[in-house]
């Protein structure tokens, strides 16, 4: 495991994308989480994390927004450069926030080219198949390389009518149509959200490019999942798809809790934290 090339050096992007190529075709599955901060990207990294997604999701998980709707360029940007300052090894992909590349390829291409030249990205992430497939083709053309979402796209819940999944029964064909469109006009993968699990892993075996993950079963290529979500730092509910890993929530709650306790105590700061 440790001898796979993609926890290896600092390759550039194409060969790291060709690295991820190479794992699907031995059957060598991988994991992406998403990162908005410096220390985290870079806990990440250490772990081995080959891929890293500064998502839009942060509208939900770093300011509180309701949805990714209300996220920004300029958001991503502030997010992108902070996660870009901290790794040197992992593939940094960066989120298309909505309204920022639907109009045509043209917005698309304004918005990756900044996400890459300010932010530090390696690549870019767009929600749409069939529809979108214009865009994709002129960012690959243009030599970015781009990341698809296909079955849930949250940016368009409203249309979508909620959190549902996608790819059941007719929907299938639909999603199919979807995937191969953007393996055509250039996508170096293609995240499968909230998809029938035997729908997922047709998709997957359909497809040269990989496939990742995220409530669409154990087949795909490679599994995404929100950082915040995995590591039990989110408070509410969390979607079905998403397993615990940590309760980082419960622990930051007794460090607060215990600091503010020491404080009022007069236990804190001790001799060894002040200066003569
Ligand atoms: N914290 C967080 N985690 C995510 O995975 C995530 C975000 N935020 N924000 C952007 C999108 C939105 N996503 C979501 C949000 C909610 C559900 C959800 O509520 N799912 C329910 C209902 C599924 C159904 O009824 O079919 C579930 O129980 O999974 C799913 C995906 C995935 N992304
Ligand atoms: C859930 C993943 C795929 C995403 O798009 C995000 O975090 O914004
Ligand atoms: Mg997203």
């Amino acid at each position: 495991m440790t001898e796979s090339v993609l926890y290896g050096g600092t390759s550039s992007a194409r060969v790291r994308i060709h690295h991820l190529q190479q794992a699907k075709e031995r059957g060598e599955k991988w994991a992406m989480l998403t990162a908005y901060d410096t220390y985290s990207a870079a806990i990440f990294e250490e772990a081995g994390i080959p891929v890293m997604l500064v998502g839009d999701s942060a509208g939900n998980v770093v300011l509180g927004h309701t949805s990714t709707v209300q996220v920004t360029v300029e958001d991503m940007l502030l997010l992108t450069k902070a996660v870009t300052r901290s790794t040197t090894r992992a593939l940094i992909v960066a989120d298309l926030p909505f309204g920022s590349y639907e109009s045509g390829p043209q917005q698309a291409f304004e918005t990756a080219v900044r996400l890459m030249k300010e932010g530090g990205a390696q690549a870019v992430k767009l929600e749409g198949g069939v529809r979108v497939a214009p865009q994709i083709k002129l960012l690959h053309d243009s030599g970015i390389p781009v990341m698809a979402h296909v079955g849930f796209t949250p940016q368009s819940e409203h249309a979508l009518g909620g959190f549902r999944v996608q790819g059941r029964g007719a929907g299938a064909e639909q999603l199919l149509a979807d995937a191969r469109a953007v393996q055509e006009a250039g996508a170096f993968a293609v995240v499968l959200e909230m998809v029938p699990a035997a729908i997922a892993a047709e998709v997957t075996k359909e497809l040269s490019i990989p496939t990742v993950g995220i409530g669409a079963g154990v087949d795909c290529d490679a599994q995404v999942l929100v950082w915040p979500d995995m590591a039990g730092l989110n408070g509410g509910r969390v979607p079905k798809f998403v397993k615990k890993y940590a309760d980082l929530r419960a622990e930051l709650l007794r460090a607060a809790q215990e600091f503010a306790g020491e404080v009022r105590g007069g236990v804190f700061p001790g001799p060894e934290h002040s200066f003569d």
